[in-house]
């Protein structure tokens, strides 16, 4: 339902997201299949990843671009890598956990695969080189356009602040969620780059 606040901006971007989840899910399983190993390629020569100790990742659904496979072979090179949950205290933000092959999961609200809540293994963003994070849309300037819930903007607030000068934010996506220029709002957080099965962005 729309209320008095919305604006003329913010019908743009739901329109958008509108069309962008269309084309992704449109996608055939061979396709995916593709564009998940060419993706795992291009990730893998990333001079940030290649470099980074700590990897802050999420499970896919939908259809998002799968990032099974690049999970497995990052945690075969040996890296930490970390997912995120709904954070159970500050609504609207993302907490980071530790990640393996043994850690238990469980569906979120929106159904979305997550590590099974443990204090000890909370990661803050500091400890964090490098922060891959889904998108639904991306312009060449380096905007993006997510699921709508904010999780990501509030998350990398503080980075935005330049509170989190060692962390690096790049997008996974496919090569057709990239558009000509998104519609931008205040809260946006501007990303380093965007990661597709067909080439590295940066911004
Ligand atoms: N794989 C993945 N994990 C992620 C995100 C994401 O985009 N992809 N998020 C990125 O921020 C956060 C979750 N954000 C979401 C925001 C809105 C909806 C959503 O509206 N889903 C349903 C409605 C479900 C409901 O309201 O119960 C929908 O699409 O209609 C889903 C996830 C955190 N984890
Ligand atoms: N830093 C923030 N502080 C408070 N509210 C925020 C912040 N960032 C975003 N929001 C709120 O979250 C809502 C959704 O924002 P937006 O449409 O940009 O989400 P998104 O980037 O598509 O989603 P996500 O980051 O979860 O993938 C907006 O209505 C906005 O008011």
């Amino acid at each position: 339902m729309q209320t008095q606040k919305t604006t003329s901006s913010e019908q743009a971007r739901s329109a958008l997201r509108e069309r962008l989840i269309s084309q992704r899910n449109a996608l055939n399983a061979a396709q995916q299949q593709d564009a998940a190993s060419a993706l795992t390629r291009q990730a893998l020569a990333l001079p940030e990843l290649q470099q980074a100790r700590r990897i802050g990742l999420y499970h896919s659904v939908g259809g998002e671009l799968n990032t099974a496979p690049l999970i497995d072979t990052l945690l075969e090179q040996g890296k930490q890598l970390a997912l995120p949950v709904l954070h159970p205290f500050n609504p609207g933000h993302l907490l980071m956990l530790d990640y393996s092959k043994t850690t238990p999961m469980r569906p979120n609200r929106f159904a979305i695969p997550e590590p099974v809540l443990s204090c000890q293994a909370v990661v803050p963003l500091a400890q964090i080189d490098c922060l891959l994070i889904p998108l639904v849309g991306f312009d060449p300037h380096g905007n993006r356009l997510g699921m709508g819930g904010g999780f990501y903007d509030r998350t990398l607030a503080p980075w935005l602040n330049g509170k989190l000068p060692g962390l690096t934010v790049f997008g996974l996506a496919h090569d057709c969620q990239q558009v000509e220029q998104l519609p931008v709002a205040s809260w946006d957080v501007p990303i380093n780059g965007v990661i597709t099965p067909g080439r590295i962005w940066r911004f």
